[in-house]
């Protein structure tokens, strides 16, 4: 086999990069919540306790087993683990799953009006939005009063494009589901 030197200082590269990262993330990986902790953090707080980083109809419900007063359905963006699956595709499993005893909000991938108006007809009570907040950092008070107004003006249009007057008027039966959401509700994704 052949050797080529610029493959080897690469591998090279990325094993640093990967040891500098376990280093640094290790010892927060292990301080990591578990769902044991919830009971400890509810007394502590004393407030609502709403758990993010929801995926699966089993984690939702030990979610609610557990305590929490509302759950956000959310991968974080992606920016943890790669494969997780797009939240949109599973908010409904995870909104069954539930059966309305708390209130689920979706995060993830939520960048126009009509996002917003597709998690809420899939039962989410609310949506968060993550990057486009960071107009905070270019714009201030006002570039996040603009982004969500854009947002709100988006979601009138979009709720007058679907015949709808309000967004209470929403139901599942507004969103046109890929046959790869079913899967990724199942959660054979990998
Ligand atoms: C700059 C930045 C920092 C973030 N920091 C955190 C964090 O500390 N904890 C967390 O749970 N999510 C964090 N997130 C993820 C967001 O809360 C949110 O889950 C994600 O942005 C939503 O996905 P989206 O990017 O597709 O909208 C961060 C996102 C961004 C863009």
């Amino acid at each position: 086999m052949i050797r080529r030197p610029q493959w080897t200082a690469r591998f090279l590269r990325y094993g640093a990069r990967l040891a500098a990262a376990n280093e640094a993330l290790g010892p927060r990986l292990k301080q990591a919540a578990l769902w044991s902790d919830m009971a400890w953090l509810k007394e502590r707080w004393g407030g609502p306790l709403v758990v993010k980083g929801i995926a699966t109809p089993a984690d939702a419900r030990r979610a609610v087993d557990s305590g929490a007063d509302a759950l956000v359905v959310s991968n974080h963006g992606g920016l943890a683990l790669d494969g997780a699956p797009a939240t949109l595709p599973v908010l409904q499993s995870i909104v069954d799953a539930v059966a309305g005893g708390i209130e689920v909000y979706l995060d993830g991938g939520v960048r126009q009006g009509s996002d917003v108006l597709r998690a809420l007809a899939l039962g989410a009570r609310a949506v968060m939005i993550g990057p486009e907040l960071l107009s905070l950092a270019v714009g201030g008070v006002a570039g996040v009063e603009h982004v969500l107004e854009m947002l709100r003006h988006q979601v009138d249009i979009a709720l007058a494009m679907v015949g709808a007057q309000s967004t209470r008027d929403l139901d599942a039966s507004f969103v046109r589901a890929p046959r790869e959401w079913a899967i990724a509700a199942s959660g054979s994704y990998s």
